[in-house]
């Protein structure tokens, strides 16, 4: 079907283009033949089209006019392509004052009146039509630059580009070969809708009786003269403006065509991609896991490290806490599982593997549509999560109709059901309402529903209880709890808390400054943490506190991302912090059943104290 789509307006473009191509042959009569005793005459089968006022052959006149008029689009969208692919690719993948200039270049060109360029070319040029079309073209070519800059953008950070740079290949290389197959699809979506426009604005100059003039048509003086004899003769404005109007519904549409094509079919993980392994962080990525993070860096504007080189795994049916205080890179991390990382954050280096797929080489779109299916994702804020204007059944039956070949009453009944497995009690009540009718811990089982609502094999659920009272808390951490060991789902639980790590957790992947410092059983963790962050995190949990006595609190502040310190990144804030601390990077270490960045760590095993 969807070829369909493609090959019936592609193929009527081709027939188009060839007739008009091959009009000495076709044309039944010379473009300029006039013949007085058959002026306005309707279509017959001597003249398919009829004639015009001056007794010429319409069929013929389009033939011809179309030459004018499609090589005058054709050079527009040579222009159009031109200036805005090179420009385009050279910003998106360039940030810095090449992307700055290229953007405020394109800014400008955004800002100046097409129109009115267009009709001052035509009045300095005398009527020029290929001074006019690559003036159309350059003011054009702004919408191109935007659009191929951004998909760049989304390219750039993706890893096998970062392998090719690092393989030492020259920027124009990569672009090529690289860059430019990923961005292929934007870039024909927007050259198809230019080209339409392209055809309708010389039709349009044609029209006004600027560009060329009559007695040689173009479609555009066709257009004009047709509407002028739209009284005798309708039937020749029908025919001129169809015959446009056809060319330019066609082209639109094998863009419409080729965007769906290239939005259904991402590229798939290159089973010939090179496994890179590095030192020091295999124990800590199997990548047997159902979800797994290998060396994930993520970067702001393509400098700032907000997370490095992070590793773990979650097996199917396993909830594993996040950890960490506030800016140490938790939902960044999280996202980076996701595919969904915030503007201008980008995967630099490392794999995401779902069921030991590499995830991390499909472009961001494709890993999002795939990610989103296996991945459902439980936010923070439940209700701001669910859209006010649309009721909880409808938010619900939008997703879970995105699976082929439900009718409307087996979406229905599959939206009842997912509020049933989250506990909801009145369902048809909580189907019928929109978000701000139903409390925070009924909106957060909803979220939970649309998460759970494409069977995804992990779910990532960040602070998913933060927003809600205590005992709602509970009921939320006891339905996750249950889903996980009823689906075999494997959850990613990003917390501050340690009461939801205690209790719910199997595993803790503690986290400090943008990097993993201790990843350790709970049990283990709990009872004789190998890292001091983590020893000082559980000493300042309200929790084991007396009451009325000071609660231990950690002295300084997360430094800012990308501002850490050389050595081990919480040296400055450790108690036990010695000089060998700061003398380089500290790598993970094994521990019995874990492994801990700290130099120290076998000591604070063995004193399994808090
Ligand atoms: N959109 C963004 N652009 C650039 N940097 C960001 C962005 N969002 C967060 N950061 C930075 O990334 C670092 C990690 O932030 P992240 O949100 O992952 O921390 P977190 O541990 O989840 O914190 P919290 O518990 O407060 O959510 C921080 O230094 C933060 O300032």
């Amino acid at each position: 079907m969807r070829r369909l789509e493609l090959l019936i307006p592609a193929a009527v473009l081709t027939l188009v283009v060839l007739a008009v191509l091959f009009a000495p042959l076709l044309a039944p009569h010379q473009p300029l033949e006039q013949n007085l005793d058959d002026v306005l005459g309707s279509p017959s089968a001597q003249h398919w089209f009829g004639t015009d006022s001056l007794g010429r052959d319409i069929l013929s006149r389009m033939l011809y006019g179309g030459r004018v008029s499609l090589s005058s689009a054709a050079i527009a969208l040579a222009v159009f392509v031109a200036l805005g692919v090179p420009l385009g690719l050279w910003a998106g993948f360039t940030s810095g004052p090449a992307d700055r200039t290229i953007t405020w270049l394109a800014d400008l060109l955004l800002a100046l009146p097409t129109v009115i360029i267009l009709l001052v070319v035509l009045a300095v040029f005398k009527d020029n039509e290929v001074v006019t079309m690559v003036a159309l073209g350059v003011t054009g070519s702004t919408s191109m630059i935007r659009v191929v800059r951004g998909a760049t953008k989304a390219v750039r950070g993706q890893v096998f580009v970062v392998s090719a740079e690092g393989a030492g290949l020259n920027q124009w290389h990569i672009l090529r070969r690289h860059v430019l197959p990923h961005v292929r699809g934007p870039i024909t979506v927007q050259a198809t809708f230019f080209a339409a426009t392209a055809v309708l604005v010389e039709t349009s100059l044609g029209f006004l009786g600027l560009g060329v003039q009559a007695p040689r048509p173009t479609w555009g003086n066709l257009v004009g003269e047709s509407i002028q004899q739209i009284q005798p003769a309708p039937w020749f404005l029908l025919i001129t403006g169809g015959v446009v109007a056809l060319v330019a519904l066609c082209v639109g549409l094998v863009g419409d065509a080729i965007r769906d094509m290239t939005a259904t079919e991402p590229d798939l993980p290159s089973p010939s991609r090179p496994a890179r392994a590095r030192p020091g962080t295999a124990s800590t990525s199997p990548s047997s896991g159902v979800l797994a993070l290998e060396n994930v860096t993520v970067c702001h504007g393509g400098v700032t490290p907000l997370v490095t080189d992070v590793s773990f795994a979650l097996r199917a049916g396993e909830v594993v806490g996040l950890v960490g205080e506030s800016g140490c890179g938790k939902s960044m991390t999280a996202r980076a599982a996701l595919g969904l990382l915030p503007d201008g954050v980008e995967l630099v280096s490392g794999v995401v593997r779902v069921d030991g797929a590499d995830v991390a080489v499909l472009s961001s779109a494709a890993r999002r549509r795939l990610l989103g299916r296996l991945i459902g994702y439980v936010p923070q804020d439940p209700v701001p999560s669910l859209d006010p204007s649309f009721t909880v059944g409808s938010q619900l039956a939008e997703v879970v109709a995105t699976e082929p070949g439900l009718s409307r009453a087996e979406v229905r009944e599959r939206c009842a059901d997912l509020l049933r497995r989250v506990r909801v009690p009145d369902v048809p009540r909580v189907l019928a309402s929109y978000p701000h009718q139903i409390s925070g811990g009924m909106a957060q089982r909803v979220n939970i529903a649309l998460a759970m609502a494409l069977r995804p094999r992990i779910l990532i659920a960040d602070e998913p209880t933060t927003a809600l009272d205590v005992t709602v808390q509970a009921e939320i951490l006891d339905l996750l709890r249950t889903l996980a060991a009823e689906q075999d789902l494997a959850v990613l639980l990003v917390t501050h808390d340690w009461g939801v790590v205690a209790d719910l957790c199997e595993r803790a992947v503690v986290m400090y400054a943008g990097e993993v410092v201790e990843i350790s059983p709970v049990a283990t963790l709990f009872a004789r943490p190998s890292h001091p962050y983590t020893r000082a995190l559980l000493r300042a949990d309200l929790r084991g506190s007396t009451p009325f006595s000071q609660l231990p609190t950690i002295p300084g502040v997360v430094p800012a991302a990308g501002a850490w310190a050389y050595g081990c990144r919480f040296a400055d804030r450790c108690v036990l912090a010695a000089d060998e601390c700061r003398a380089g990077p500290v790598p993970l270490r094994s521990t019995p059943d874990g492994v801990a960045r700290c130099v120290r760590s076998d000591e604070l095993q063995k004193a399994g104290v808090r």
